[in-house]
């Protein structure tokens, strides 16, 4: 299982607006190396790297800073020995340090070319590597006309013939704050196989659509020093970020490592208890009683899971996962209330989330339930609790995990393409960073709300559970991956053991 040591300043996310603090105490400094320089400098040092013989290079460069950075750099690379033809699309003043940066890029040998020469070409494109300097951070409505062809052209191209694109900063048409192809689907963005950002990390290359555009992300801090009140407003979870597992005692017995009720199963939707109740079995859980609504289970396979009618289970003091294959239904509804009302720390997926956004009764006991909680809903249960559009929640996970913490007063891990974690009284928010598209198959959301489950029941806390449930749910993945168990057919089944060997090596890793 890969362990990434990711340096910690690399963990903090800062929005722009933070971005932009840093960059004015830089210049309020008065460096006499401008930041404009810096950003090139590193940009020149991935070039040399990725591609240390001279070779042929397109650059293109937008009307802002992000152009100037690319304009040094074409400069930097042409007196280098590199072949650079430079596509500018320019419009309105330039700032200072562009201007300079532009004047080096006209003294140098690198080419002015017309961005119609490469948009009308649906043929080969002559490049070895092609930087995108269009628009960085500054990016302030979608990408259309001439640039949107441009990028259109150039992701075709870099497709086909399987060109390295370097974006400086963010690739061009991403919001930086949310991840998001500014303007959705009428938008377009550069699809970059590596991402050099500068200054900090930024929320908008871990989430929503950064996981097809940014590539591999590379953070420069351009030796700018982060001052006390510029702070982060979230971090990634991966490996170096996870909450530690309570040691199991010597002297323990099965009560020390709590009970787990999965609560679910209409008719002919058994699959998704046995899936929540095997995982909370596999992950540690000291006793795990699958409960069924409608459907009549045993699992076979599992027999040392408790399977009986959901109405039947008396509760004592289990937690609760609600919603894996609980249908809509009176009964399911008449379940949920009775669940929320024994207060017990809880866990709600699928259609516990489903029936708590169509009533406000369940809403209002859930304001009533003032033990720990943990809602596991996807884009579109996230859509329904917060009466927003899917697309308006892809816009903005962030808000939209953040809105629904404080809404719920629970903690939110808000799933898809890098999960957003929030927690409500808390607004510093968490990136997962495992987990990839082999993931998209039925059951997995099953899998991650038994998990939740199993280590509540031994002991984290509702946020430490939800982050380290994200991370070994999507690390499982990962492994299976490498082992050709995925992307195309991986079974949320397979994910069980996988998530098993994920846990007990993290619980070895800790006690090195
Ligand atoms: N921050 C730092 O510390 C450092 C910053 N540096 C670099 O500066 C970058 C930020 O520069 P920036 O502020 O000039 O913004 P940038 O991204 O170049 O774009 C703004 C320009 O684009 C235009 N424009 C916007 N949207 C558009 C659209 N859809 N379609 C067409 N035009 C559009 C916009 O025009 P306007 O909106 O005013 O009409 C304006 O002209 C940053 O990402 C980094 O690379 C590094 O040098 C060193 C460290
Ligand atoms: N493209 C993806 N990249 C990473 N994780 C993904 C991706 N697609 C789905 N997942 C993860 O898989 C799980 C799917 O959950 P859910 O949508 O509830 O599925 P189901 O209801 O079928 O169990 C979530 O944990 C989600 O984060
Ligand atoms: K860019």
């Amino acid at each position: 299982m890969p362990y990434p040591l990711i340096p910690a300043a690399h963990l903090r996310l800062y929005p722009v607006s933070a971005i932009r603090a840093m960059e004015q105490a830089s210049d309020n400094q008065q460096a006499p190396v401008s930041l404009m320089e810096r950003a090139a400098a590193a940009a020149m040092r991935l070039v040399t790297t990725l591609m240390p013989e001279p070779g042929a290079v397109l650059i293109l460069a937008g009307p802002g800073d992000n152009g100037g950075d690319a304009a040094l750099l074409a400069a930097m690379l042409a007196s280098a020995g590199y072949s650079v033809d430079i596509c500018a699309l320019l419009s309105g003043a330039l700032s200072a340090d562009s201007q300079a940066s532009w004047q080096r890029c006209s003294h140098s040998s690198a080419r002015r070319i017309q961005a119609e020469q490469l948009t009308a070409v649906h043929g080969y494109f002559p490049y070895q590597l092609i930087i995108d300097g269009l628009f960085g951070i500054g990016l302030s409505r979608p990408v259309s006309g001439l640039a949107a062809d441009l990028i259109r052209a150039v992701n075709r191209a870099s497709e086909l013939q399987r060109i390295p694109v370097i974006a400086l900063d963010i690739p061009s048409g991403l919001s930086a704050d949310t991840g998001a192809v500014v303007g959705g689907t009428q938008g377009i963005a550069i699809r970059a196989s590596h991402t050099l950002s500068f200054l900090g990390n930024k929320p908008g290359l871990h989430t929503a659509d950064a996981k097809d555009y940014a590539g591999h992300v590379i953070i420069d801090f351009l030796e700018a020093s982060v001052s006390a009140d510029v702070r982060e407003t979230g971090v990634l979870n991966c490996a170096n970020t996870l909450p530690a597992m309570p040691k199991r005692a010597g002297n323990s017995h099965k009560g020390s490592f709590g009970d787990v009720l999965i609560a679910g199963g209409a008719a002919g939707m058994s699959g998704a208890v046995l899936l929540a109740a095997r995982t909370a079995l596999f992950s540690g859980a000291g006793r795990v009683y699958a409960g069924m609504l409608e459907a009549i289970a045993t699992d076979y396979l599992h027999p040392e899971l408790m399977c009986r009618p959901l109405q039947q289970h008396v509760l004592q003091k289990e937690i609760i996962v609600a919603g894996p294959g609980l249908g809509q239904s009176d009964s399911a509804a008449t379940e949920l209330a009775r669940l929320i009302a024994a207060n017990h720390t809880m866990v709600l997926d699928a259609d516990a989330l489903n029936l708590l956004a169509q009533q406000t009764p369940l809403q209002s006991a859930l304001q009533q339930h003032t033990a720990e909680k943990i809602l596991t809903p996807h884009p579109l249960e996230a859509a329904r609790l917060l009466n927003w559009t899917v697309a308006e929640v892809q816009a903005d996970r962030i808000a939209a995990a953040s809105e629904l913490a404080h809404r719920y007063q629970s903690v939110i891990i808000l799933k898809g393409a890098g999960s957003v974690l929030c927690q409500p009284g808390n607004a510093q928010y968490r990136i997962n960073t495992s987990g990839n598209p082999a993931l998209a198959t039925g059951g997995t959301g099953d899998v991650l709300a038994g998990l939740c489950g199993a280590l509540l029941a031994q002991g984290l806390t509702a946020w430490d559970a939800a982050c380290l449930a994200c991370w070994l749910h999507g690390t499982a993945a990962d492994d299976l991956c490498l082992n050709g168990t995925g992307p195309v057919g991986l079974t949320a089944s397979e994910l069980i053991p996988a998530i098993r060997r994920a846990l007990n090596q993290h619980i070895a890793l800790g006690q090195l």
